[in-house]
């Protein structure tokens, strides 16, 4: 039977009915809270986990509710909690996309642990959504398969990469996925295969999606290759020549424009403002699309920064950037 799970917003901000602040159940003052569900044993860590610990840019406050769920049985069981106790929730993979606010989150942050690999054909490879984008292209291309390459050097999870359609030197999430396991909003679990998938760049059809709870596990279809494991080595020297790796950042801040020849990088780089600093945050010389947390950066610096990017940009070249990276809001807009 269907479980009805809290709703969760095509953005970042979801619902939340009324203030948890006001939920009865969480008077009590220890920071677990076990939660038992048929079987499924997990715990709510209660206003001690700071989003800058959850996020590669080191940025944001704590969250009022948080927990981690390493099967999608655990997080069906997360987001029902949520929807009964009118929580606003959220998934997050590796936080390599995501800026978070120091006034932090006033909902659940649920962390995605589903990291299983499985392979039982040669090249098909069904992964679970939270493990590492990172893990599974070097692991692919070293057993001698192309199709994710790209993927070594990249942050954030299985999951993350195909909500974003994630690329990199010419290759993209979409190019090699076969189908894709979600869990809706009204807990059930469901499969969209590669035809009934459509991806653009940097876009999926998870994002437009209403019922989306969150995707839980990706089957990869890749060609065998002799030259995939001097690829995954060409590619992950290139960003390490090219891009700040090693720096708190969140990869590229902008998309790329499209149809205009040009990138997002070049445009702020010739707007001249590599470098360019406020408070803690700068824009990396290395790489002009990566804003770096340099020590201290408050998310308004982050947000300021960037939108002095934007500002300076379209100034100059008429050219309206778009952000890649996600702000979560600290409370749901009204
Ligand atoms: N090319 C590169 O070099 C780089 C690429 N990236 C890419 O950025 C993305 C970030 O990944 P990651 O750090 O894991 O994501 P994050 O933890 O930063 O989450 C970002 C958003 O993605 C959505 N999301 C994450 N996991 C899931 C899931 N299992 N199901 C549904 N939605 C999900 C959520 O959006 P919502 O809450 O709106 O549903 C979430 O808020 C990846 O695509 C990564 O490859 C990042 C840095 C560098
Ligand atoms: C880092 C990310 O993905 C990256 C991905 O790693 C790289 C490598 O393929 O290609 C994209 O960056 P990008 O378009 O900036 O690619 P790069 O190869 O680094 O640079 C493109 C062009 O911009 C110019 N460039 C780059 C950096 C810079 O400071 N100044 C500049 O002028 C370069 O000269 C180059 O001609 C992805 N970003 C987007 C928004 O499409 C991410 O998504 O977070």
């Amino acid at each position: 039977m269907a479980i009805p799970l809290c709703h969760k917003a095509s953005s970042l901000l979801l619902q939340h009915p009324h203030s948890p602040t006001n939920t009865h159940i969480f008077v009590c003052k220890s920071s677990f809270i076990p939660i038992k569900q048929g079987q499924t044993h997990f715990k709510f860590l209660r206003r001690q986990k700071l989003l800058k610990d959850l996020s590669t840019w080191a940025i944001g406050g704590p969250c009022n509710y948080f927990c981690q769920v390493f099967d999608h049985t655990q997080l069906v069981s997360a987001l029902r909690y949520c929807h009964e106790n009118s929580l606003r929730f959220m998934i997050i993979g590796r936080g390599s996309n995501c800026l978070f606010d120091d006034l932090g989150f006033d909902g659940c942050v649920i962390l995605n642990r589903i990291e299983f690999v499985e392979s039982e054909e040669a090249g098909v490879y069904k992964v679970g959504s939270g493990f590492w984008f990172n893990r599974l292209g070097v692991q692919c291309s070293n057993e001698g398969f192309t199709g994710l390459e790209f993927a070594g050097g990249i942050p954030g999870t299985v999951g993350g990469a195909t909500f974003m359609n994630a690329g990199a030197n010419g290759q993209e999430t979409a190019d090699v996925v076969e189908s894709v396991d979600f869990v809706t909003t009204d807990g059930r679990l469901q499969r969209l295969e590669r035809a009934d998938l459509n991806f653009g760049y940097r876009s999926s059809p998870f994002q437009s999606m209403p019922d989306l709870a969150a995707i839980v596990a990706v089957t990869f279809q890749l060609q065998s290759s002799g030259t995939s494991k001097t690829r995954l080595q060409e590619y992950l020297e290139r960003r390490r020549a090219s891009q700040p790796i090693g720096e708190k950042s969140a990869g590229s801040v902008f998309r790329n424009p499209s149809d205009l020849g040009v990138t997002a990088a070049e445009l702020i780089e010739k707007a001249g403002l590599k470098g360019l600093r406020v408070g803690g945050a700068m824009i990396s010389k290395l790489h002009s699309n990566f804003f770096i947390n340099c020590g201290g950066s408050t998310s308004q610096d982050m947000l300021n920064l960037i939108a002095i990017a934007k500002e300076k940009v379209n100034q100059k070249f008429g050219v309206k950037l778009k952000e890649e990276v996600l702000y979560v809001h600290p409370r749901e807009e009204t």
